[in-house]
C-alpha cells in the first residue's frame, strides 16, 4: 500500500445513480503523484461521470472520493478546486473571444473567466507567459482567444489548467476535433509534461488509443460504468482488455511508444 501521502486520488467503492441509471458501479480507483493515468472507454461508458468525482464536482451517491488527502463531503471544495486543474470543452465554452490569450491563462489564478476588475500581479503574468512558452504559444500571448486555430486554443486551456499550479491535473479529451498536425503536435507537449518530474499527476481521457502521449504510465479501461481492467500501461492495455471494453475484436499495435488499434 503507497503512503497516504502520496495518494493523489482515493475513490473507493463509488457508485453514482440518477434515477434509474447507474453512471458508476462501484468503481474503485487510486492515483498516485507521480502516475499518468489515461481513461478510455466507449460513448456511455462513465468517463466523463468519473471526472466530475474527481474534479469535486459530483459527489457520489455511495461510496468515498478522497482528493489530494481531502475527503470529498468534509472538505471546503472552493478551497479544493485551484488545486485540481481540469480542462474540459464544457469549461472552454465559457471561455470570452474576445480575451487575450494570456488572459485566459492567468484568470485561472481566480477561478474565473473573463478579466472583470481584479488586479493581477506581475508574478502572475510572468507565470503565465511561461507556461504559454512550454506549450509553444509564446508568440500567441497577445492575440484573443477567439482568433486562434482549435489546436491553439487547446493548448491555451491546458497553460490555464497549469496556472494554479495544480497538484493533479484533469484533461477531457484534449485532442478531439484536432487535425493530424495539431494532434501530433498536442500530444508531444502532453508527452513533455509526462515525463516532467514537477509535473502534477496527470488523468486524460481519451477515446483514441494514438492520442496516448509516450510518458503515461497507467490506464484505466472502463465499460458500462464498471472498470475492465487498471493499471501499469503496458499490464493494462493489450488487445484482450480493449476488446472486452469496446465489445469489438480490437487489435492494438504498439510502435516507438504510440498506440494503434484497428478492428480485426
Ligand atoms: N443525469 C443523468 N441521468 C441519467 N443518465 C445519465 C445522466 N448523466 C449521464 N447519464 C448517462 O450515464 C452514462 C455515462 O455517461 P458519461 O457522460 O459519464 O459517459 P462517457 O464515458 O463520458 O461518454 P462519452 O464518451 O460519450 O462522453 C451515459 O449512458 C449517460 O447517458
Amino acid at each position: 500500500m503507497p503512503e497516504p501521502t502520496d495518494l493523489v486520488i482515493s475513490v473507493d467503492s463509488a457508485v453514482v445513480r440518477r434515477g434509474r441509471s447507474l453512471l458508476l458501479r462501484d468503481l474503485s480507483f487510486q492515483v498516485e503523484l507521480d502516475e499518468r493515468w489515461v481513461v478510455l472507454g466507449p460513448n456511455g461508458a462513465g468517463k466523463t461521470t468519473l471526472l466530475n468525482l474527481i474534479s469535486g464536482r459530483m459527489h457520489p451517491t455511495s461510496g468515498t472520493v478522497e482528493l489530494l488527502g481531502e475527503r470529498l463531503g468534509r472538505v471546503d471544495i472552493f478551497e479544493l478546486r485551484p488545486r485540481i486543474g481540469l480542462a474540459t470543452a464544457q469549461l472552454a465554452e465559457q471561455i470570452p473571444g474576445d480575451e487575450t490569450v494570456a488572459n485566459v491563462v492567468i484568470t485561472a489564478a481566480w477561478s474565473v473567466l473573463g478579466r472583470w476588475r481584479e488586479e493581477y500581479d506581475p508574478v502572475d503574468e510572468q507565470r503565465a507567459r511561461a507556461l504559454l512558452g512550454q506549450l509553444g504559444m509564446a508568440e500567441l500571448a497577445d492575440r484573443t482567444y477567439g482568433t486562434l486555430s482549435e489546436g491553439e486554443r487547446k493548448r491555451t486551456q491546458i497553460a490555464r489548467a497549469l496556472m494554479t499550479d495544480p497538484e493533479l491535473l484533469l484533461l477531457d479529451e484534449p485532442a478531439a476535433g484536432l487535425d493530424l498536425g495539431a494532434r501530433e503536435s498536442l500530444v508531444a507537449r502532453l508527452s513533455e509534461l509526462a515525463y516532467d518530474p514537477d509535473a502534477p499527476a496527470l488523468v486524460l481521457v481519451t477515446h483514441h488509443v494514438e492520442e496516448i502521449p509516450p510518458g503515461f504510465t497507467h490506464a484505466l479501461l472502463l465499460s458500462d460504468g464498471g472498470v475492465v481492467a487498471a493499471g501499469l500501461i503496458d499490464e493494462t492495455l493489450t488487445s484482450e482488455n480493449l476488446t472486452k471494453t469496446f465489445g469489438v475484436k480490437l487489435e492494438l499495435t504498439k510502435n516507438a511508444d504510440r498506440y494503434t488499434a484497428r478492428a480485426i
